[in-house]
């Protein structure tokens, strides 16, 4: 299978490098990042000190060259190459987080033409994660507090993680609830009391935190935590690369991680 990736000068994106070079079923044949990005013209395995005989250049045509383009990049990179790939038929993994819902409802109208997989975390073990969440929702569901908490490098723009997002979502829909409606992004000052159901968010963005995240459930007298901890970002690219082989014989049609881990 033929991949592309873009932001290729990114941490994820030298992470995919990587990982695709190794792969035995992936063949890397595009890297792309933006316009302005200085690794334009260099080998896309320079920094592994490898030739790929693959440079690093903004052209987008150049996606007609994949069959599956992985993204980590940000939100308006990933708009900019969606519309590419719907036009050459390449196939998607999007692993970028900090969408709008109206940038969400973009990616799914296209994943009626092309087949994607989106998802905020990548890794197999977020992923078993949430399934653990889902059935704790379920019977935790009265007398307990919830309280997510993340914690990541000095250079992430968004916040909360894409992953905490999930993970309150995930929670919210065991529960019947809109995440939007019994979330508190965050406290400051008098707040009050808290809120009987609603769904905390604290957020660390430190050093070089690679990604923790820690679900607690507070109840009187005891509290349950499910915690998560990444200690490196190839789990991400492993994940990716297991991601775009379930797209192979996919046409169309969005896809979660769940599927993926679950075919
Ligand atoms: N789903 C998952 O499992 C994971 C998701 N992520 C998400 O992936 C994204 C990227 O993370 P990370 O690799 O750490 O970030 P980096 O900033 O290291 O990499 C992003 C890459 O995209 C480029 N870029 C920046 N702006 C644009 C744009 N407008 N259009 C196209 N390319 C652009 C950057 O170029 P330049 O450096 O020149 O700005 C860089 O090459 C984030 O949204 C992060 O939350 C991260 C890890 C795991
Ligand atoms: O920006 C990161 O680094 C990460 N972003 C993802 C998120 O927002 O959840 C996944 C992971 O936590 C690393």
């Amino acid at each position: 299978m033929r991949i592309a990736i873009s932001g290729a000068n990114g941490r994820m994106g030298r992470m995919l490098i990587e990982a695709v070079l190794q792969h035995p079923d992936l063949t890397l044949a595009v890297a792309i990042d933006h316009a302005g990005s200085p690794s334009l013209g260099q080998d896309a395995g320079a920094f592994l000190g490898q030739q790929t005989g693959v440079t690093i250049s903004a052209d987008i045509e150049q996606l007609q060259y994949a069959d599956c383009l992985i993204d980590f990049t940000r939100p308006e990179g990933t708009l900019h190459y969606l519309e590419a790939c719907k036009r050459f038929g390449t196939k998607m993994v999007i692993g970028t987080t900090g969408f709008s819902t109206e940038e969400k409802q973009t990616i799914e109208k296209a994943a009626e033409q092309i087949a994607i997989v989106f998802a905020p975390n990548m890794s197999v073990g977020v992923n078993a994660t949430l399934k653990l969440l889902a059935l704790a929702a379920q019977l935790l569901n009265t007398g307990y507090d919830v309280e997510i908490f993340e914690a990541h490098h000095r250079h992430k723009v968004d916040a909360p993680s894409g992953t905490a997002l999930i993970m309150g979502e995930v929670i919210a829909n065991e529960w019947g609830k809109n995440l939007n409606d019994i979330a508190d992004w965050a406290r400051h000052g008098h707040t009050g009391a808290r809120e009987e159901g609603h769904i905390g968010f604290s957020v660390v963005r430190g050093g070089d935190i690679i990604g923790d995240h820690t679900v607690m459930f507070c109840g009187t007298g005891e509290r349950i935590e499910i915690s998560h901890k990444s200690s490196s970002r190839s789990t991400y690219a492993q994940g990716s690369c297991r991601a775009a082989l379930f797209l192979k014989d996919k046409a169309n049609g969005l896809f979660s991680m769940s599927d993926v881990i679950s075919a």
